[in-house]
C-alpha cells in the first residue's frame, strides 16, 4: 500500500504540489487525472522515489520511500516514466530483460528468461521480440517499455501516461492488461492518464489534481460527474452511462449555442 501525507514539492519557490494526502488501495487500479501542469507526474515521481519531497512524505508499506534503499524499492515498485529516453541499440527482448535487473543484477537464469517471454506474451509483443527498439513505431516502443516494467514483477506499478502514442486498439489492449495485472495478479497499478474515458472504464479509484492540489478522489461513479469534471477541466461534460460503461463527452462542449 502506498500513502502520501502532506506531500509538497516546490521548484525555486514555485509550488507544483501542495499538501497532498491520500492512500492508494493495494491491488487496485488508480488513475491520476487533471489538466496539464496539475502535478500528476510530480506526485507519481515522488511516490517512485525519483524526486525528493520539499515537505511531507510518501510511504510504502508504512516506510518512508526516501529511506528505502533503491535496490530494495526496485523489487517492490516499478516505474514507467513519460517518454523514456533510450539511446542504446537494443532488441525488444534485451530491453525487457532490463526489468529483471533489480532481481538478477544482470545474470539471467531460465526463470528470468521465462518471465521476459511472459511479459512479451502478456502484451502480445512476441512478434517484436528480436526487433531493435530504435526501429519501432512510437506505440510499439511504448509497449516494449511497458513490457520491461511488467517483467520487473513488482507488487506496484507506477505508470506515467502509458497510453502515449497508442492507437485505440492498442490503448484498449494496454488498459485490459493493466486490469488483468490487478484482477488476476493482485498488483497495484497507479497511472497518470489524460483520456478520461479510459480512466472511467478501467479504474477502481480516481485521484484528480488541479494546480498542484488534490481536488477530489473516490470511485468512478462518485468522481466522474458532470459538475466535478467541469470544475476540473473547465469544460462542459455530458456523462452517458450504458451497460458498456461510462462515457464522458466533452468533444462538443458548446452544443446548442
Ligand atoms: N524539474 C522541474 N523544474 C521546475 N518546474 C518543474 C519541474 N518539473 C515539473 N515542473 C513544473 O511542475 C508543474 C507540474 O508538472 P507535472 O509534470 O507534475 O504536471 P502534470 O500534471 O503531470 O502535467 P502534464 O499533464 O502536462 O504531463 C508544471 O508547472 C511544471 O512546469
Amino acid at each position: 500500500m502506498i500513502t502520501v501525507q502532506n506531500l509538497s514539492k516546490t521548484y525555486a519557490d514555485k509550488a507544483v504540489l501542495t499538501e497532498a494526502s491520500t492512500r492508494f488501495p493495494a491491488g487496485r487500479v488508480t488513475s491520476l487525472i487533471g489538466p496539464n501542469g496539475a502535478g500528476k507526474s510530480t506526485l507519481l515521481m515522488l511516490m517512485a522515489g525519483l524526486i525528493k519531497p520539499s515537505q511531507g512524505a510518501a510511504f510504502f508499506e508504512g516506510k518512508e520511500v526516501s529511506e528505502i534503499p533503491v535496490s530494495d524499492y526496485a523489487k517492490k515498485v516499478a516505474t514507467l516514466r513519460q517518454t523514456p529516453g533510450f539511446s542504446m541499440r537494443l532488441r525488444v527482448n534485451e530491453l525487457v530483460a532490463f526489468g529483471r535487473f533489480p532481481h538478477t543484477r544482470g545474470l539471467l537464469n531460465t526463470e528470468d528468461r521465462q518471465i521476459i517471454d511472459e511479459a512479451l506474451e502478456f502484451l502480445s509483443l512476441e512478434h517484436l521480440s528480436d526487433r531493435y527498439i530504435d526501429e519501432l513505431s512510437g506505440g510499439q516502443r511504448q509497449m516494449a517499455f511497458l513490457a520491461m516494467t511488467i517483467a520487473q514483477q513488482t507488487p506496484v506499478l507506477l505508470l506515467d501516461e502509458p497510453l502515449n502514442n497508442l492507437d485505440m486498439k492498442h490503448a484498449v489492449q494496454i488498459m485490459q492488461a493493466l486490469r488483468r495485472l490487478s484482477d488476476e495478479q493482485g498488483r497495484t497499478v497507479i497511472l497518470v492518464i489524460h483520456d478520461i474515458n479510459f480512466a472511467a472504464n478501467y479504474s477502481d479509484q480516481i485521484v484528480a489534481l488541479k494546480s498542484g492540489r488534490i481536488q477530489f478522489e473516490g470511485s468512478v461513479t462518485e468522481t466522474l460527474t458532470e459538475e466535478r469534471l467541469k470544475g476540473l477541466y473547465e469544460l462542459n461534460f455530458e456523462i452517458i452511462d450504458s451497460e458498456r460503461g461510462r462515457v464522458c463527452n466533452y468533444f462538443t462542449p458548446h452544443t446548442g449555442v
